[in-house]
Formats: structure tokens, sequence, C-alpha cells
């Protein structure tokens, strides 16, 4: 039988196995019900069983595999030797416990699937990659490892599967993850990992299937801390949320640092001078004064009613039980409960040396009536309280920023109008980070076992610390790219970032191979990056395909109109970055056009993406005229079913972090670039945000760095082994001769395998 007959056999096999899987699922769900031997159990496991058959029945559509290795027949093969293995998703069972027809990606022996080559075989005597379309098995593509052949990145299928336009939310990258990609996938749990990556080289992805394998590999570890991914708006999340579904994963929660904080809606803005003070990691020892201040030195004994008789502790005893206390810098409400303790002890040995019986009765009465002395030095006071206390009032903001603020940084934190009590109080998004602090400071919240945090060049350290009281006995994989850091505090460099996190120790990786943006746009994209104050090397982009526009037009908006119309005879999503005051006016203009748009708005919860004035953070407003599926585009996820207006999204720039559209449309560079302070950064993130095609519209000079006067390709970086450096479609206007790789003025290089990827 020709041998893709056979793996269709096999995929009808596996067919029939989850099938079977499914059905067991389910009466094991009724079974479960009955079996379990106490409540909790039977709750926890009926949960589980649940969900794996929803799991198993939403996954039964997909391909059952991707991949499978053929082992050799020598040493190095170890215990896998002459075996082959079907990779894929997720494990299927082999009928009647048979050997399994489908190993799990995250197994250990997959690993040879990412991580083998013709140099480190790993005793893999055949890698092969399977081609899907629509759920059919349409062909297959073998590497000899064995004879030393590797395509690399030469490989159709994979090329294919990296190039494919974007349709529907973010997709996962079992199939195509790359060595240095699964190296960090795959790292410890107890190692704390920094992937500083230039856009689009998969850092949002890395994190996600790290988060999948993790909770794979330490499962029972992680199920009661349980992992956290971090991501910096709605929108984002919106895009992200399929992935970690797709690979089995459900009960990870997604969220952003605003939601993780939130102790009520945030109805206060701050000016970006008190934003910037706020944030600043110096807040921390003010609020750690503020909070302290609260506590006061005895100035009496105490004395505690008991029967018949009267126990006196000395002001000096009860002087140096706070002083011991303090000195032991437990968390302030452990501190309370531990001064508390210590002196209803002290009662009770004078009270058991006079021969008394002290019970849990007696020592629950002792304790009320020590409180009162408690609460005059070691006062029980909340979050809301203290910081009130401290914006609210000079002196008290005097005392505890002494030496450490400014007198204008205390000016720009002090209410003008402070409310009548605490709770009146409006609380903006940075003083939500504040009240954090203080709560950290009176108990410790909850740990994770693992914290993914994307986007993190963007925290603040005040952020940072919040995050970091979450995975103090976890890990971290924090994810970010210096050179993408909008925020007034974004980070410069990553060491000092990380020490906030709390994991000085982390690794820093950095990943160059950018897999989204097309390498044209990715040489444009290239050039700000000397005016970005970051130390980040240059991306390297991983494809070849894609188009580049760039073209003035007096009228703009018609110019985006029109650009958005020819997109859409393209297939995949499309996305109109524009700054943020411009955004509603183009949605206006789409759709005065006849084009609907959705438009990316802020999230109602403040201050995701460094605009200190909240509402920053995002969600997807369905385009007015668009079908039903059009409110489900969110981020750069077209609708998967539609056919033309819901494919379009205006986002404001502020929004733009994370996402991706097959076809970016980027109108006006210049007003995104002084829009504000990291303006360039921000045009640096708009650029890169297409994954096949981008237009620069523009009605006013361009910014230097990217003035297409000057523009001319630079030669290659690609440097992926096998890659081929084919120059991306430019079309600007009056470019000049593309420079040559070959030595001949003009000419085009030949790519340096010809085989296996043709265009
Ligand atoms: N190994 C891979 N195989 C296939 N696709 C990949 C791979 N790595 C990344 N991608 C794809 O490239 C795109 C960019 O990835 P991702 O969003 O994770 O990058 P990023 O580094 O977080 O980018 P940014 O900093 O711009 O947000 C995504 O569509 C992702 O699915």
């Amino acid at each position: 039988m020709p041998e893709l007959d056979e793996e269709r056999v096999h995929v009808a096999r596996c067919e029939a196995a989850l099938r079977a899987m499914i059905d067991g699922a389910r009466f094991n769900v009724v079974v479960g019900e009955h079996v379990a031997g106490d409540r909790y159990s039977a709750e926890r496991l009926g949960r589980h069983l649940k969900s794996l058959a929803k799991e198993l029945q939403e996954d039964a559509g997909g391909p059952p595999f991707f991949g499978r290795l053929d082992f050799g027949s020598g040493a190095d093969a170890g215990e896998h030797r002459g075996r082959r293995y079907h990779i894929g998703r997720r494990h299927i069972s082999g009928e009647g416990g048979g050997p399994p027809l489908v190993i799990d990606w995250r197994a250990p022996v997959s690993r040879a699937f990412y991580r083998a080559g013709a140099r480190d075989p790993r005793g893999v005597a055949v890698r092969r990659r399977f081609g899907w379309a629509g759920g059919t098995l349409t062909g297959f593509e073998d590497e000899r490892l064995d004879r030393g052949e590797e395509l690399g990145a030469a490989s159709r299928i994979m090329a294919a599967e990296i190039e494919r336009p974007r349709v529907g939310p973010m997709r996962d990258i079992v199939a195509t993850i790359q060595p240095e990609q699964d190296d960090l996938v795959r790292a410890d749990l107890a190692e704390s990992i920094c992937v500083q990556g230039a856009p689009g080289t998969g850092k949002t992805a890395v994190g996600l299937h790290r988060a999948a394998y993790l909770l794979y590999a330490h499962r029972q570890r992680l199920e009661r801390g349980g992992v956290l991914v971090l991501g910096p708006n709605r929108a984002f999340l919106g895009y992200i949320s399929a992935v970690l579904p797709a690979l089995g994963e459900i009960d990870v929660e997604q969220t952003t640092v605003e939601r993780l904080l939130a102790r009520g809606p945030v109805s206060g803005r701050d000016g970006e001078a008190a934003a910037r003070v706020k944030h600043d990691a110096r807040m921390a020892e003010v609020l750690h004064r503020a909070l302290y201040g609260r506590v006061r030195r005895p100035t009496g004994p105490i004395a505690v009613p008991d029967g018949s008789y009267r126990w006196r502790i000395p002001e000096e005893e009860f002087r140096r039980i706070v002083d011991d206390t303090r000195r032991e810098a437990p968390p302030y409400g452990v501190g309370r409960e531990r001064v508390t303790a210590r002196v209803v002890d002290a009662v009770r040995r004078r009270a058991e040396a006079r021969g008394r019986t002290t019970g849990t009765a007696w020592a629950r009465t002792v304790t009320r009536a020590v409180r009162p002395f408690v609460d005059e030095v070691w006062p029980a006071v909340r979050p809301e309280e203290v910081v009130a206390g401290l914006l609210g009032d000079p002196a008290a903001l005097a005392g505890a920023a002494g030496g450490i603020l400014t007198a204008e940084e205390q000016a720009a934190i002090l209410w003008t109008r402070p409310p009548r009590t605490f709770r009146s109080a409006r609380w903006s998004a940075a003083d939500a980070v504040l009240l954090d602090e203080v709560a950290g400071l009176l108990e410790r919240p909850d740990g994770y076992g693992h914290v993914i945090v994307d986007e993190a060049q963007d925290l603040s350290a005040m952020q940072c610390r919040a995050v970091a009281r979450r995975s103090e006995y976890g890990s971290i994989t924090v994810l970010g790219d210096l050179a993408q850091g909008t925020t007034p505090w974004a980070a410069r460099v990553w060491p000092e970032h990380l020490a906030h996190l709390g994991k000085p120790e982390a690794r820093v990786v950095a990943l160059t191979t950018g897999f989204r943006v097309p390498a044209a746009v990715v040489e444009l994209a290239n050039r700000l990056l000397g005016a970005l104050e970051a130390d980040v090397p240059p991306t390297r982009s991983f494809r070849s395909d894609g188009r580049l526009r760039v073209r003035q037009a007096p009228d703009l908006r018609s110019a985006v109109v029109e650009a958005v119309r020819d997109a859409l005879r393209h297939e995949g999503s499309v996305g109109v970055i524009a700054a943020a005051a411009d955004a509603g006016t183009l949605v206006a203009a789409l759709r005065d056009g006849g084009v609907p748009a959705a438009a990316v708005t802020a999230d109602a919860d403040g201050n995701a993406d460094g605009n200190t004035g909240g509402n920053t953070g995002g969600d997807v407003e369905p385009a007015g005229a668009a079908p039903a599926g059009a409110g489900r585009n969110i981020g750069g996820g077209a609708a998967p079913d539609v056919a033309g207006p819901a494919r379009v999204t205006v986002v404001p720039v502020t929004m733009a972090k994370g996402l991706e559209y097959d076809h970016v449309v980027v109108a006006e560079p210049a007003a995104i670039a002084e829009a504000e302070e990291r303006g360039l950064n921000r045009l640096y993130v708009a650029l890169t945000r297409a994954v096949s095609r981008l237009d620069v519209l523009h009605s006013r000079p361009l910014p230097p760095q990217i003035d297409v006067t000057d523009f001319r390709p630079l030669p290659s970086r690609t440097g992926v082994p096998g890659s081929r450096p084919l120059p991306s479609q430019i079309d600007v206007p009056d470019p000049r001769p593309l420079p040559s790789r070959t030595g001949v003025p003009g000419s085009r290089p030949l790519p340096p395998q010809t085989a296996g990827r043709p265009r």
C-alpha cells in the first residue's frame, strides 16, 4: 500500500480510538459520580472527567497527529530502538490497551521531534512532517536524519504552516516549534526565564506552550497553586484565549495585571507625573513606612481581668514584645496576631504560676481582653486607609516620604481634594498598585505555581513587585521586548526589572528569528531600532514572502478605505492601526465607504498599555453593519466564517501590542510617533503587526528613520539555516536599486537551497 494510504489508515484508527476515548470518558463521568468516596472527591473527579470528555469532544475534528518519528537501530535510540511514534496534540490510547496510537507532543520522547537534527539525530532515523488541509491528510515530508538529511527551514510543510494567513484567534504552534523555542518551552519548572524577543519571534507562543508543558510534566505540583498568564489588555487576551484550550489546558487563569490587582472599579485618573511617582519602586518604602508608622510604642502596662485575678504585664515587657515582633518583620497582619499571642502567653505564664487552668475558653476570653491594648500599639488597618491616609494628608505623606520623594514628587501624588473618608475615595489604576502593595504588607497573597508575564517590559517596578508577591514560591516566565516598551516606566534593561520581579537570577535568552513579519517589513521596522534606546539585536525574518507598500496620500482617509478594499481581495484578517486620536474617524470613514469595520475599544479597568489616564486595555466592538460573527473578531482574529466586512478591525495603536493581522494598514506614522514620549517605540509595535502585507500610508512626512526615499533593503540577515533570503515584494516610491547580494548591481540573490520550498 502506498505510504500515504497507510498513514490514512492510521488516521482512521486514531479517529476510532478517539471516539472510544470520548465514550469512555462520558461513561466515566456517569460512573465517577457514584464511585468517589466523599463529596469533595466526587466533585473533583466529576469535574475532571467532564472537562476531559468535553475537551476530547471538541478536539475530535482536528488532525490527530502532525509528525512521526522512526527511531533507528543504533544504541543512541535507547529504549526506543526500532520504534515508530506518531506525535500529536494529545495522547491517543491504543486499542485494547495496546501501544498508544499518538504520543502527546509534551511527552519526553516527543522532544526528539523538535530537537533532532542531522548533526545530532538523537537516535531518530526519519522525521516525518504531515501536511493537512481541512482535516484531510494531504501529504508528508521525510527527513532521513540518519543519512545526514535535514530540511530545516526549507521544509515546505513547515513554511506553509508558518506563512499561513491568519484568520481567527491565535493558533498553537505544536507542529512547528523551533529548537530554540523548545528549549524554553521545556525548561525546568524550578527555573525562571526571561525571553527578550524581537516582534513575532514567538514569545507569546512560547509562554503559552510552556504553560501547557509544565501542566503536563508537573500536573500534581501545579494543581494547587495553578498557572497564571498575564497579558497587556483584554483584546490581547481574547486573541490568545484559544491556544491553551486547543492544547487541552482549560484551567489556566489568563488576565491583565490591572484585573489581577483590582479591588474595585477604577474611577480616578492620574496625570502622568503622579502615575510615574506611584509606579516608582521607591513607593514601596514610602508605603512600608506609612504602614509601620502606625505601630506605636506601648505607653503603659496591660491589665487583664480574669475571674478574681487581675494580671498585669508591665509596660517594659509589652514594649519588648512589640519591638521583638517588629524586628522579625512578619507581614503586618501576622505581626498583630503574634503580639496578641505573645501577650496572651505572658498572661498564661502568670496565671499558671498561680495554679490557674488555662484551656481554650480561657485563652479566648483573655485574647478578647488583650485586643484593645494591641489595637493601641499595632492597630488593624485596611490598605485603603493607609493609602488614603498618605495621599490625603500632606503631613503624613511628608512623614513617610521624607528623604525618599522630593517635594515636587510628593506634591504630584497628593490629592488636591481629599475624600471625606477612605471609603469615598476615587481610586486610579496606579492607586490599585499601591493598595496591592499595602495589602501584600498586611498579608501575603496566595501564590501561583508558575506565572507567565507577557509584554513584561511595560510593567512598572510596583507592578513587578505585585507579580513577585504572587510567585514568591514559584517560578516565572518573563516575556518581553525592550524595544516595544511604551509605558513611561518601561524597562530599558532586564536585570533591574527581574530584581523587581523577585527573580534576579532568571536566565535571559534572546529570540531573534521572527515568524510573523515578512523580511521587507522587518527591515523597515529595524531602521527604528537605533532611535529606541533599547540595546536589542535586530530581528531576522524567517519569512521571505510578504509585501511592503509605502504611499504618500494627500487624503489619508480615502487612501485607508482604498487600501482596505484592496486588502479584502486577499484571504486573512485586516487591521488598520492609527494614532488613538485618529481611530474613530477611520472607523467612520470605512463605514461611510461601505466597509464596515470592528473597532478595538478600551478596557473599562484601566491602565493597561501605558496610558496613565487609564482605559487603555481593550475590547472589540463589532462593526455596525457587520454580520454576527464580527463580535468575535477579537484582536487579530477575523471571525472564521466571514467573507468580507467583519474581517476589518481598526486598532488604536495603544491597543495593538501583541496582536497580529494578515494585512496591516498603518495610517500616518508621524501622528503615532508624536503622540507620546515613546512614540517611536509605539510605531515600531505598529509596523511589526503584519503577517503578510503592510501598507504604510502618510499625508505628512514620514519620521526620518523610516523615510522611504532613503529606503534600501539591507542585505539579508536571515541567517536561518536553509532559509531562502528571497526579498519580499517591496513597493515604495522611487526605490533605489536593490543592493546586490551577489555583487552585480540590481541582481537578486539566488537561494542557497532551491529544493523543498517552491513558491
Ligand atoms: N515555531 C513557530 N511555528 C509557527 N508559527 C510560529 C512559530 N513561532 C511563532 N509563530 C507565530 O508567529 C506569530 C508571532 O508569534 P508571537 O505572537 O508569539 O510573537 P511575539 O514574540 O510574542 O511577538 P510580539 O512581541 O510582536 O507580540 C504568531 O502567529 C505565532 O503563532
